[in-house]
């Protein structure tokens, strides 16, 4: 009972989009999609949804092919927005629920709970286009989830957003998913995705480069953080062999170490120098594995 990937391929003329993707998505879980502008994620997501078709590859929900024209299964958050600009929130929201397959009066009131929920309930008879992009953000948002889809598939939900909505949105789709609906995202935004996603993907160039649990990629990469706070300069510990990077800050610093029996050595250099009031190694944060895999140009 998954969302199954495998092999995918999808080339545009001579132009390969995505090449190759497997991925796995289980019934409940949330993933996330990460990758640079034009790495392939929305090809990808319109492949999911049964817009486009791969060259090669198959994509199955619960054992069978999907279609987002078909399935009022699936909800979909499409990277270009598509509001009618001078229609009301509310009838718009209710003629795409209906869309969707919803009943009037369950729509309706379907609209109002996410009006409510998104702090705007004051928007509902005012027209799409006196919104502000943020605000318009989140009725898009609202008209994707609407009919209450058990597989979800959001393109960059979070782009238009002020933080304190990144956090309501973030919040609404924790909500969803502990409700059991399967959840894919794609976004820029590597903290976004560290903070939501059990599983993800880095996608450069059509490809995942890197994929597997949050923990695994953290893992599996193998270097990590040492974080020290001290009052003393630390910088001279930079040049200890094995540290192949020093951030200083403002309580200190940061070494990024190539593995962890280093921590001793460095917590005694670190003594050397003077007292310190604080010490952990830390996993690397997707940001930093990303600016490794992919490059510091594209982050
Ligand atoms: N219909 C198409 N015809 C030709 N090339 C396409 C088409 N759709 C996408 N591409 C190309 O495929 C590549 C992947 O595009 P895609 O939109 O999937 O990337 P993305 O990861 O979603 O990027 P972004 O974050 O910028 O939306 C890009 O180089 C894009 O120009």
């Amino acid at each position: 009972m998954t969302l199954r990937l495998e092999n995918v391929t999808k080339r545009f003329g001579d132009f390969t989009a995505v090449k190759d993707l497997n991925m796995t998505v289980e019934e409940g879980g949330m993933y996330g999609f990460l990758g640079a502008n034009g790495a392939g994620k929305t090809t990808s997501f319109r492949m999911i949804l049964g817009l486009l078709t791969p060259n090669q590859g198959t994509i199955t929900w619960k054992g069978k092919p999907i279609s987002y024209v078909t399935s009022p299964e699936i909800g979909y958050l499409p990277e270009e927005r598509g509001l009618y600009p001078k229609m009301k929130v509310e009838d718009q929201l209710i003629f795409l629920g209906q869309l969707r397959g919803m009943k009037k009066s369950d729509a309706k009131a379907e609209v109002k709970k996410w009006l409510e929920r998104f702090e705007v309930p004051q928007n509902l008879h005012k027209r799409v286009e006196e919104l502000s992009k943020g605000n318009q953000q989140k009725i898009q948002v609202i008209a994707a989830v609407l009919h209450r889809p058990s597989l979800l598939i959001l393109d960059e939900p979070f782009s238009g957003l002020d933080p304190v909505n990144v956090e309501m949105l973030k919040s609404a789709i924790l909500d969803m998913k502990n409700e059991g609906v399967t959840i894919v995202f794609s976004s820029h935004r590597m903290d976004h995705v560290e903070e939501l996603c059990e599983e993800l993907s880095i996608m450069h160039k059509g490809e995942a480069i890197v994929q597997g649990s949050l923990r695994d990629v953290k893992r599996s990469f193998g270097k990590k953080n040492v974080q020290i706070k001290s009052d003393s300069d630390l910088s001279t510990l930079a040049n200890i062999s094995g540290i192949s990077s020093y951030t200083k800050t403002v309580e200190g610093g940061i070494f990024q170490i190539a593995d962890e029996s280093m921590a001793d050595q460095l917590l005694n250099e670190a003594l050397k120098i003077g007292p310190i009031r604080y010490f952990a190694i830390e996993e690397p944060s997707l940001q930093e594995i990303f600016i490794e895999k992919v490059g510091k140009e594209y982050a």
